[in-house]
C-alpha cells in the first residue's frame, strides 16, 4: 500500500501564487478567446451598474427637482433597463465559459490519469493513493472554479473599480480622496493574508488527501480491520485526521473572516465619512444633491468589487496550491519519470514495432542479466542495495526457477525485467536487445507477468484475461485456452460464465481462483518471455499439479523466470538459480543444487516442511 505524503512545504513556499497559476496557461490557451470575451462582457455588465448612479444624478437634479413626472418615469425606465442589461450580460458571461471550462477540467484530469499510468512503480510505492485521488478530484475542481470566477473577476472588478473611481473623481475629488483613505492598509493587509492563507490552504489540501488515503485503506482493508478488532483504532485515526483537517479549515476561515471584517468595515467607514463631508458640502452649496446621491450610489456599487477581493484572493491562493499539487506528479523529474518519458501509448505500438532498432530477434539469446544491481529509491541511506551484480542467463525456451530466502530480492529482480523498476546498474537483454533501449510498450508486449498477489479489475472474466494480450487483444479461442491452462474451469459455473463481473465491484473469488485467473491473463498472449512470481502459492496440491501439467506446454514455447518457494514449483523449471546476498550464487538443475549446495538444500527442506502446510488453502 502506498504510504507517504510528499512534503508540501518546499513546493508551497518556493513558488509565488502567480507563478503557480501561470503554469495553467497551456490548458487555458485554447479557451483564451472565450475567457477574454467573458471578461469583456463582465466589464460591460458591471459598467451598466455604474451608469445607474449617473441616471440617478440626472433624475434628482432634473425631473425630481423640476417635479416633472414624465422625466421621473423615463429615469425609472432607464434604471430598470440598465439593471436588466447588467443581469443579462452576467448570464451571457457564465454561458460563454461554462462549457470550455468543463473541457479544461476534463483534459487536465485525463492528462493526470495518463501520467499516473505511465509513472513507474517506484513513484506509486512512495505516493499515497488518496493524495493522487484528491489531486484528480478536489484540486481540479478548485482550479475550474478559479478559472470561472477569480481569474475573470479579479480583472473585471479591478477594471470596474478603475472606472468607478474615475466616475467618483469626476463627481468630487475631495470625497474620492476620503474614500481612497483605507486603500493602503487594505493592500498591505491583503499581502500579509496571501502568505498566511497559502500555507493554510496547502496544509488543508494535503490533509484532505491523507484523509482520503485513510478512508480508502479502511475500505480496502475492512476484513483485516474487523478480523483484528482494529475498527476502534482505525476510527480514532480517522477522527484525529478529520479533526486536524477541521482545525486547518477553521484556521482558514478565521484568516478569511479577519480579512473580510476589515475589508467590510474600512470601506463602510470611509463611505460614512464621505456622507458627512458630502452633506456639509451640499449645505454649503458646494455640491448638488444629485451629485452627492450619484457619488454615494457609485461608492455603494463599488462595495461589491472591493469586498469580493477577499474571497477572490482566497480562491486564487487555493487554486495556486491546487496547481502546485496537480503539477507535482505531472512534472516529476529524474529517474522516477523515466518510464513516462519513453513510455508510449498502446496505440503507438505498431509504429514502435516497425521503428524500433532494438527489436527482438527470434530464436536468439534468451534472457540475459549482466551485472544487474538495484537499490530502492526510498531505501534508508547507507543500507545495502537489494541486488548487487546479478549475472544470469536463461536460454531461449528455457524455464529458470528463482529460489532464495524470503526478502532476498526475488520479486525485485523479476520486476526489473518488464522495467517496473529500473536497474540501478547492469544490463538486461531479451534475445540480445537491451530492455533499457526498448520502448516500454514494446517491452511489456514481449514480457508477461503474473504476481503472487493477483489483482483483478472491475470487469468481466473475459476482459480480465484478454487484458494480458496487449493492444492486439485476444480472441475467444485464446481466452479459453488460457483459462484451461490455468485450470480455471470454475468460470463456466459462474452466474454469467465468462461475462460475469469480477474484481472489486463484482463477484468475490477465492485467493486461488484469482491467482489462476491472473495466470490465465499472463499466458493468454503467448508471450515470448514469461515472469511468474510464485504464481501457484494459493493452490491446493491437486489443482497445483493440474496447473503445472498444463503450464509445461506453455513453458516449452517461452523463455520463463519463475519465482519458486517450494519443490513442486521448482519442478517446472529446467534449471534453478539461487539468489543470495544480492547476487546469483549458484545455477544448476534441482538435483545438482540439492547435491552440491548447502544453502539450497536447507531452503528446499525448510520451505517444504515449514511453509507447505500453511499454503494448501484454496478456499473455495
Ligand atoms: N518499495 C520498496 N521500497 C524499499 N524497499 C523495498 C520495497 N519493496 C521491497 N523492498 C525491500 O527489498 C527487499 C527484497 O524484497 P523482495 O520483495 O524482492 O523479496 P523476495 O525475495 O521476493 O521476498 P519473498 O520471498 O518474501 O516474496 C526486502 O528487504 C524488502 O524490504
Amino acid at each position: 500500500m502506498p504510504a507517504t505524503t510528499p512534503d508540501p512545504a518546499p513546493a508551497a513556499r518556493s513558488r509565488s501564487s502567480i507563478r503557480s497559476l501561470l503554469r495553467l496557461w497551456p490548458y487555458v490557451r485554447p479557451i483564451r478567446a472565450r475567457l477574454g470575451a467573458s471578461a469583456v462582457v463582465g466589464v460591460v455588465a458591471s459598467s451598466m451598474g455604474l451608469l445607474i448612479p449617473l441616471v440617478l444624478k440626472w433624475l434628482v437634479d432634473g425631473p425630481v427637482t423640476d417635479q416633472d413626472p414624465s422625466g421621473v418615469w423615463l429615469g425609472g425606465g432607464l434604471v430598470l433597463l440598465l439593471g436588466l442589461l447588467e443581469a443579462g450580460l452576467f448570464g451571457l458571461r457564465r454561458w460563454l465559459v461554462a462549457r470550455p471550462l468543463a473541457g479544461v477540467e476534463a483534459s487536465m484530469r485525463s492528462d493526470l490519469y495518463q501520467r499516473l499510468q505511465r509513472l513507474p512503480v517506484s513513484f506509486h510505492d512512495r505516493w499515497a493513493s488518496g493524495q493522487l485521488l484528491s489531486r484528480a478530484t478536489m484540486d481540479l475542481q478548485i482550479l475550474r472554479m478559479f478559472l470561472a470566477f477569480p481569474l475573470v473577476f479579479l480583472f473585471v472588478n479591478a477594471t470596474t473599480m478603475l472606472i468607478g473611481f474615475g466616475i467618483l473623481l469626476a463627481q468630487s475629488p475631495l470625497l474620492t480622496l476620503v474614500l481612497l483613505g483605507p486603500a493602503v492598509p487594505l493592500v498591505v493587509l491583503s499581502m500579509r493574508f496571501e502568505t498566511r492563507y497559502a500555507l493554510a490552504a496547502r496544509r488543508a489540501q494535503d490533509q484532505a488527501g491523507d484523509l482520503a488515503t485513510l478512508v480508502e485503506e479502511s475500505v480496502l482493508g475492512v476484513r483485516i480491520i474487523k478480523a483484528f478488532g482494529r475498527h476502534r483504532t482505525q476510527s480514532q485515526a480517522f477522527h484525529q485526521q478529520a479533526r486536524d483537517l477541521r482545525g486547518t479549515e477553521l484556521h482558514k476561515a478565521r484568516l478569511l473572516s479577519d480579512l473580510w471584517a476589515i475589508i467590510m468595515t474600512l470601506p463602510e467607514l470611509a463611505i460614512g465619512v464621505a456622507l458627512v463631508v458630502g452633506v456639509l458640502q451640499v449645505s454649503d452649496g458646494k455640491l448638488s444633491t444629485g451629485t452627492l446621491v450619484a457619488f454615494l450610489t457609485t461608492a455603494l456599487a463599488l462595495r461589491w468589487p472591493v469586498e469580493s477581493i477577499g474571497f477572490l484572493l482566497a480562491m486564487s491562493n487555493e487554486a495556486a496550491t491546487a496547481a502546485d499539487r496537480y503539477f507535482e506528479p505531472m512534472t516529476m523529474q529524474g529517474a522516477e519519470a523515466s518510464e513516462a518519458a519513453d513510455g508510449k501509448d498502446a496505440e503507438d505500438l505498431t509504429a514502435d514495432l516497425t521503428a524500433d532498432p532494438a527489436a527482438v530477434r527470434p530464436g536468439g539469446d534468451g534472457l540475459r542479466m549482466a551485472g544487474v544491481g538495484f537499490r530502492y529509491p526510498d531505501a534508508p541511506a547507507g543500507s545495502a542495495p537489494v541486488l548487487t551484480g546479478v549475472d544470469l542467463h536463461i536460454r531461449s525456451g528455457e524455464t529458470m526457477a528463482l529460489v532464495g530466502a524470503t526478502g532476498c530480492g526475488k520479486t525485485t529482480l523479476t520486476a526489473l525485467v518488464p522495467r517496473l523498476h529500473e536497474p540501478t546498474s547492469g544490463r538486461i537483454t531479451l534475445d540480445g536487445a537491451d530492455t533499457a533501449a526498448m520502448p516500454v510498450a514494446r517491452l511489456r508486449e514481449l514480457v508477461a507477468v503474473a504476481f503472487e498477489e493477483p489483482t483483478l479489475f472491475s470487469a468481466t472474466v473475459r476482459e480480465n484475461v484478454a487484458m494480458g494480450a496487449g493492444p492486439s487483444g485476444a480472441d475467444e479461442a485464446a481466452v479459453l485456452r488460457a483459462l484451461e491452462i490455468a485450470q480455471c474451469g470454475f468460470v463456466h459455473a459462474l452466474p454469467q460464465g465468462l461475462d460475469t463481473q469480477v474484481g472489486e465491484q463484482g463477484l468475490s473469488l477465492s485467493g486461488g481462483q484469482r491467482q489462476r485467473l491472473a495466470l490465465a491473463r499472463a499466458v493468454v498472449g503467448r508471450p515470448q518471455f514469461l515472469i511468474l512470481d510464485d504464481p501457484l502459492s494459493a493452490l491446493d496440491v491437486h489443482t497445483e499439479a493440474l496447473v503445472e501439467a498444463a503450464l509445461r506446454d506453455v513453458l516449452r514455447e517461452t523463455t520463463a523466470l519463475v519465482v519458486a518457494h517450494r519443490p513442486s514449483t521448482v519442478a517446472l523449471a529446467d534449471r534453478v538459480a539461487l539468489l543470495s546476498q544480492g547476487r546469483v550464487s549458484a545455477v544448476g538443475t534441482h538435483q545438482e543444487l540439492l547435491r552440491d549446495n548447502t544453502e539450497y538444500r536447507r531452503l528446499m527442506s525448510g520451505l517444504d516442511t515449514a511453509v507447505e502446510p500453511l499454503e494448501r488453502s484454496d478456499a473455495r
